[in-house]
C-alpha cells in the first residue's frame, strides 16, 4: 500500500528537466583529460560530451535549479536498516554454483523496447522483494505511462547504449564462484605452479633478503644482495604492520595537498618531461642495473608516476616480452633504511601473494643502487583513458564494473583490502581484463586462523574516492572503504564526472547528497545539517558552516530566488544513473559503513548478478555477447585505440 501510494506520487510529479543543469563547459575531470589526451573528435564523442548527464557538480556554494517539485524521497537510512547481509551472503553462496552459466532467453521472451520499462519494473520489484520492507522510491522506476519524469532524461542519455540486438538481452547470470575467489586454477603464475619456496636460507633469492639496519654506515651507497651475512627475510605480517603504521604520515602529505583533479590523471606531459630528463642520463642509469637489465631488458617510456614512485616499461630482448617496472620513490630523510625497505617490500609482498584475472601479477622485486624495482605484468590500456574517450556503452561499463568487483571480492576473500581504488588504479589488458594495480595502501584486515577483524587507520586514498568514515573515524573497516570507492568508480564510468570532490560537508555536492529530506512536513537545511552532524558519520569540514538559507522549505527542493531548485539527498545522484543500477549504488554509498553493502551483498544485487561479464576460463577469454570493449591507452602509447 505504501509503495502504491509512493508510486502514484511519483507519477504525478512534473517533469524535471536535466537540461536546465547542463552547461557547455566540460567538467574538471573532462578538462584535465582534454588537456592531456588527444581524443579523436568523432561525432559520437562530441555528442556524448554535450549530452553528458549533468551532475549536480557545483563548485559554487549554492547551485540553482529550476523550480519543479520532485518526487518525495524516503531516507536511505531507513532503507538500509533493512539490508540483511546474512541473507545476501546465503543467496550469494547458493547461487555461486550457477556462476557464468549463460541463460538463453527464447526470442519470444525478449522484451521489445516498449516492454523494457515494464521489465525494469519487474526486476525492481524483485529487488524490493529481496528487501521486503524497502519502500524507497529510489528503487521504484516510473512507468512510461505515467507523467513524464526526470528518469526519462537520464535514460535518454544512455539511449544509444541500449542493447540493439536480441542477443544483447541474453544475460549471463554471474556470481563469483569459489574458483573466482581463490583465483584461476590455470593461472600460469599461480602459486602451485611456481617452484616451491626454498627452506635453506642460502637458497633464498637475493630479492627476498633484506639488509639489517646499519646505523654506522647509514649513508653507504652500495648494497648488493647476497653480500650480507646478516640478511634476514621479513614476515608479511611485520611488513604490513609497519607499513600501516606509516600510512597516516605518508598519505597525510598527499591528502593535504590541494585538490587538483589532474592528480588523478597520469600526466603524460609530466611523464614525458621526466622521460626526457631521465633519458639524458639513461646511459648512466642503464650501466648501474646489470641485474635488472639482465632479467628484464631495458627501460622504455614512463607509464605513469605517483606518490609511490614511477612505473616504466621494460622490454626483454630474448622474447620481446614487455613488463611494467615500478621504481619506488627514494627514501625520505625521516625514514630509516629498514622502515623504507619494509614499506616498499610490503607492496611487493601483497601483490605477489595475489593471483586472479582481475589483479595485476606482481612478478619480482629487485634492489639495486639503493632503489627498489617491482616487476609486474604489463597491461597496455588504462581505465581512465577508456572512460574519458566517451565511447563506452552501458553493457561495457557494467562488465568493467563487475570485473572490478570480482577483483575486490578475491582481495577481500584473501583477508586484504586495497584502500586506494580509483580509475587510475585500473589497467586493462588485451583480453579486456580489468586489472587492479597499486597495493601500496593495502592492509590485512584478517589474518589466517584469526577470527577478529583488524580495523585500519589513517586517511588513505584519493579525495573524490574516499569513504567518509576515513575522515571521521580513527579506526574503520577497510572493506567498506573499498565498496564505497567501487561505487564512486561506477559513477565516474557512467557520468564521466566525480559526484563530489571530497566527502565533507564543506563540499556542496556531498553536503546536498547527505541531506535527507523528511517524508512529511517542512524541510529546513539547518535541521538536516544538524541531523547529519549528530550522526557523526560525516566530517563537517568547516566547523563554522551554517546552512546558507535557513528558512523552511515546504518540500525537499529548495527554491532559489532565481527560480532554480535544489535537489537534496541521494536522489540527486541516483536520478542521473540508469534505474537498474540505483539500488546497488545507493547501498554502496551508505554513509554508515555498518549498513553499507559488503561485497557479497553487491553480488547478490539483481543488477550486478545479471551483468554479462567477459572473463577468463582455462586461459581462454569467454566473451560476453552483449558488448565490445573499447581499448584506449594513454597518449604516447604505441597501442592504437581498438574495439574488441
Ligand atoms: N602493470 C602496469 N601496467 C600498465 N601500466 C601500469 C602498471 N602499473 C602501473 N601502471 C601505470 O603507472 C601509474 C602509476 O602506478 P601506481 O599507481 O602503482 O603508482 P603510485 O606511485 O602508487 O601512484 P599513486 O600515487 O596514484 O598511488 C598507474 O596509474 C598506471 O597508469
Amino acid at each position: 500500500m505504501i509503495a502504491a501510494y509512493k508510486m502514484s506520487e511519483l507519477h504525478s510529479a512534473p517533469k524535471f528537466s536535466l537540461q536546465d543543469n547542463q552547461s557547455d563547459e566540460s567538467s574538471p575531470l573532462e578538462k584535465s583529460f582534454q588537456d592531456k589526451v588527444h581524443v579523436e573528435e568523432s561525432p559520437k564523442f562530441a555528442l556524448e560530451v554535450d549530452a553528458a548527464p549533468p551532475l549536480p557538480h557545483e563548485d559554487q556554494e549554492h547551485s540553482h535549479e529550476p523550480s519543479h517539485p520532485l518526487p518525495r524521497v524516503q531516507s536511505p537510512i531507513q532503507v538500509n536498516d533493512y539490508v540483511d547481509h546474512k541473507l545476501a551472503e546465503d543467496r550469494y553462496r547458493s547461487s555461486a554454483a550457477r556462476n557464468f552459466e549463460p541463460i538463453s532467453i527464447p526470442n519470444s521472451q525478449i522484451p521489445s523496447d516498449d516492454e523494457a520499462d515494464e521489465d525494469d519494473h519487474i526486476s525492481s520489484q524483485a529487488s524490493a522483494a529481496f528487501h521486503p520492507k524497502n519502500t524507497s522510491p529510489y528503487l521504484h522506476p516510473l512507468s512510461k505511462s505515467g507523467s513524464p519524469s526526470n528518469e526519462e532524461d537520464s535514460d535518454d542519455h544512455h539511449q544509444d547504449s541500449k542493447p540493439s540486438s536480441p542477443s544483447a538481452f541474453r544475460f549471463v547470470r554471474g556470481f563469483p564462484s569459489s574458483e573466482d575467489l581463490i583465483g584461476d586454477p590455470n593461472d600460469p603464475y599461480r602459486r602451485t605452479r611456481r617452484a616451491p619456496i626454498k627452506s635453506d636460507p642460502r637458497e633464498i633469492p637475493s630479492q627476498f633478503i633484506f639488509k639489517k639496519p646499519d646505523h654506522k654506515h647509514h649513508h653507504s651507497n652500495h648494497h648488493h644482495h647476497g653480500n650480507h651475512s646478516n640478511s634476514s627475510s621479513l614476515s608479511l605480517k611485520s611488513l604490513l604492520h609497519s607499513h600501516d603504521k606509516h600510512d597516516k604520515h605518508d598519505k597525510h602529505e598527499k591528502h593535504h595537498s590541494s585538490l587538483d583533479l589532474r592528480r588523478f590523471f597520469k600526466s603524460n606531459q609530466k611523464s614525458d618531461k621526466k622521460g626526457v630528463s631521465k633519458s639524458k642520463s639513461s646511459s648512466s642509469i642503464q650501466d648501474d642495473h646489470f641485474g635488472l637489465f639482465k632479467k628484464y631488458g631495458k627501460f622504455g617510456r614512463i607509464l605513469g608516476s605517483g606518490a609511490g614512485g614511477s612505473v616504466r616499461i621494460m622490454k626483454r630482448s630474448s622474447d620481446s616480452k614487455i613488463f611494467a617496472v615500478k621504481e619506488f620513490r627514494s627514501r625520505r630523510p625521516s625514514e630509516s633504511e629498514r622502515e623504507y625497505a619494509r614499506k616498499v617490500t610490503a607492496e611487493f609482498c601483497v601483490g605477489s601473494a595475489l593471483h586472479h584475472t582481475n589483479i595485476i601479477e606482481t612478478l619480482d622485486i629487485i634492489e639495486e643502487n639503493n632503489k627498489f624495482y617491482e616487476v609486474m605484468e604489463y597491461a597496455p590500456y588504462d581505465m581512465f583513458s577508456i572512460v574519458m574517450s566517451g565511447q563506452m556503452a552501458l553493457p561495457e561499463i557494467y562488465c568493467c564494473f563487475k570485473q572490478l568487483l570480482s577483483g575486490v571480492a578475491y582481495l577481500h576473500s584473501m583477508g586484504l583490502a586495497h584502500r586506494d581504488l580509483k580509475l587510475d588504479n585500473l589497467v586493462v589488458d588485451e583480453n579486456c581484463s580489468v586489472k587492479i594495480i597499486d597495493f601500496g595502501s593495502a592492509v590485512v584486515y584478517k589474518y589466517p586462523f584469526e577470527a577478529d577483524i583488524v580495523e585500519a587507520t589513517g586517511v588513505v586514498g584519493s579525495d573524490p574516492y574516499l569513504a567518509p568514515e576515513t575522515l571521521t573515524k580513527k579506526l574503520y573497516d577497510p572493506r567498506a572503504v573499498d565498496i564505497w570507492s567501487c561505487a564512486i568508480i561506477y559513477c565516474c564510468m557512467a557520468l564521466r564526472r566525480f559526484p563530489w570532490k571530497y566527502p565533507k560537508l564543506s563540499d556542496n555536492s556531498f553536503r546536498l547528497f547527505c541531506m535527507i529530506p523528511p517524508t512529511k512536513g517542512d524541510f529546513s537545511e539547518d535541521e538536516a545539517l544538524k541531523t547529519i552532524k549528530d550522526r557523526g558519520l560525516v566530517d563537517p569540514g568547516l566547523s563554522s558552516y551554517k546552512a546558507p538559507n535557513a528558512q523552511q522549505h515546504s518540500s525537499e527542493h529548495k527554491v532559489h530566488a532565481s527560480g532554480k531548485q535544489e535537489v537534496y539527498g541521494p536522489w540527486r545522484l541516483l536520478r542521473l544513473l540508469p534505474r537498474d543500477t540505483r539500488a546497488a549504488v545507493l547501498h554502496m554509498l551508505e554513509l554508515d559503513p555498518k549498513k553499507r553493502y559488503d561485497i557479497h551483498s553487491v553480488f547478490a544485487d539483481d543488477w550486478v548478478a545479471n551483468i554479462s561479464m567477459c572473463h577468463m576460463q582455462n586461459n581462454k577469454l569467454i566473451r560476453s555477447p552483449t558488448h565490445l570493449h573499447n581499448l584506449v591507452s594513454p597518449e604516447g602509447s604505441p597501442y592504437p585505440h581498438v574495439k574488441r
